[in-house]
């Protein structure tokens, strides 16, 4: 008789809620958005669950809507390097992941703050890295749109390349602290870095000995073509927009299928859609809950300024119980709203396609816009949702996910508590961690010391 093949481990992010229309604020459950408690909750709560990592995305500017802040959402939020390294102090074994932009930073404070953050963690510190660069953002570094679009990546690989020659700069034992020849450092351990490219010119002695991981983990979070290519060459996971089944499935093979052209195999770059867990105590309950919630994050106001993104216009005598409006899209005005990346491409057919679905269903506003910015998440039963999680890792839809809860701190408590349990039954999830590192949770090697390099991996190092 064969053994059966050992299940794939599923891999689990804890994502803090985002400053976006999924974080429901007005919940009487909710909590601070900023207070360290917040963060603390659900930090400890992940760790307790045996999750691979927490995660913090960025934002660099506040949103606006028709040139006034956007606060149908929650605004402000604190600094990701901080909160992180506070976390570092409350938690031992959960990795850290913080989002910082390759467009407006420079290499060397980067690799300091990170191989900090590593240090600190005891080797728990992951970079996403998101290259938006549109000038609204740009304007708060006074470079306003200083990069073109398809630059960004450019940028990216030539910062991701100094920062890990920089990290590369210390051997693993360089601090030696002989106090009787009075030596700190091993002669020779530490050298010079010389950049001199495109985007950079770095110079100098790294001031950071390197971290336990030898390399933050790096994520990467782009989606486009040059996005998927950079992710291939540079990331070790991906934080994917793609959660269903289907769309998983061809995201999976697609992206594992560039990675042979880079010399990489699909063991060494995991995909960690984004998505929502909505549970009940039957199928039914479940639904009714998560009708409930999509209801909380598009109320009627939010329902309207969403499509007043889309159409260019101000639409407030628009009733959004009521019909989609009848007057064409206004394509001159699509910056109506800024700060935050547009997914809309053509509004005119997208306009008559909407209204035509909201005709044929007899949907208003409001119903439209919670069926079109619907991204289908697990509900159910735990039974069902485990099950669902499951089939996605098993059968290559995704190597694990990062969980996005819709109330700040306590919206996974339930996953926590009901799914998770039941994925460690089946054997597909840890019971315990293992090793120290987020390197070691989600089975990434940890690069090699220089000193065992081939010489060409060498060069950019004097
Ligand atoms: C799942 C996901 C999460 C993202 N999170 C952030 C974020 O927290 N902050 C940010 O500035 N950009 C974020 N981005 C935007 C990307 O970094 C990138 O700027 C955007 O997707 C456009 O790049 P692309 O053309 O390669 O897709 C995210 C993108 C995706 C797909």
């Amino acid at each position: 008789m064969s053994t059966p093949a050992p299940r794939k481990q599923i891999h689990l992010g804890a994502h803090f809620p985002g400053v976006n229309n999924t974080t429901v604020w007005s919940d009487p459950r909710s909590g601070s958005q900023i207070d360290f408690a917040s963060f603390e909750h659900l930090a400890r709560r992940a760790e307790a669950a045996r999750f691979d990592f927490f995660f913090l995305a960025e934002g660099l500017r506040l949103r606006e809507h028709k040139g006034q802040l956007h606060d149908l959402d929650v605004v402000g939020r604190p600094d990701t390097l901080p909160v992180l390294a506070a976390l570092a102090a409350v938690t031992d074994r959960l990795g850290l992941a913080g989002t910082i932009n390759t467009t407006f930073n420079e290499p060397w404070e980067l690799a300091r703050q990170f191989a900090t953050l590593d240090i600190l963690s005891g080797g728990r510190a992951a970079w996403n890295l998101v290259t938006s660069s549109d000038a609204f953002t740009g304007a708060n570094f006074r470079r306003g749109g200083f990069l073109p679009y398809e630059q960004r990546y450019e940028r990216a690989a030539e910062l991701v390349q100094v920062v890990r020659a920089l990290w590369d700069s210390w051997d693993d034992d360089a601090v030696v602290a002989h106090a009787r020849t009075g030596q700190f450092v091993r002669p020779g351990s530490i050298r010079e870095v010389r950049h001199d490219g495109a985007h950079f010119q770095v110079r100098g002695e790294f001031t950071t000995p390197r971290g336990p991981q030898g390399h933050p983990v790096l994520f990467q979070a782009g989606d486009s073509a040059d996005g998927r290519d950079f992710a291939t060459a540079t990331a070790d996971v991906v934080f994917s927009a793609h959660s269903t089944f289907e769309a998983g499935q061809a995201f999976f093979a697609d992206v594992k299928g560039r990675l042979a052209a880079h010399r990489r195999t699909p063991d060494q770059l995991l995909i960690l859609p984004a998505t929502t867990v909505v549970l009940g105590a039957t199928a039914q309950e479940a639904a009714e809950r998560s009708h409930h919630i999509r209801l909380q994050q598009v109320p009627g106001p939010t329902a309207i300024a969403f499509l007043e993104q889309v159409w260019g216009r101000d639409l407030t005598d628009h009733d959004p119980e009521g019909p989609l409006p009848r007057i064409d899209p206004d394509v001159e005005n699509l910056d109506i709203t800024r700060g935050r990346v547009r997914h809309v491409k053509d509004p005119r057919t997208i306009a008559a396609a909407w209204r035509e679905q909201a005709d044929a269903n007899g949907w208003s506003i409001r119903q439209l816009v919670i069926e079109v910015t619907s991204r289908g998440g697990f509900v159910g039963t735990p039974t069902q949702v485990a099950d669902a999680i499951d089939r996605h890792v098993q059968e290559d839809a995704s190597d694990g996910f990062i969980l996005v809860p819709h109330l700040t701190p306590t919206g996974l408590d339930d996953v926590f508590d009901q799914v998770v349990p039941l994925l460690q039954e089946r054997g597909s999830f840890r019971t315990e961690y293992t090793g120290p590192t987020l390197r070691h949770h989600l089975g990434l090697a940890r690069p090699a010391p220089r000193a065992t390099r081939s010489h060409a991996d060498r060069a950019l190092v004097g």
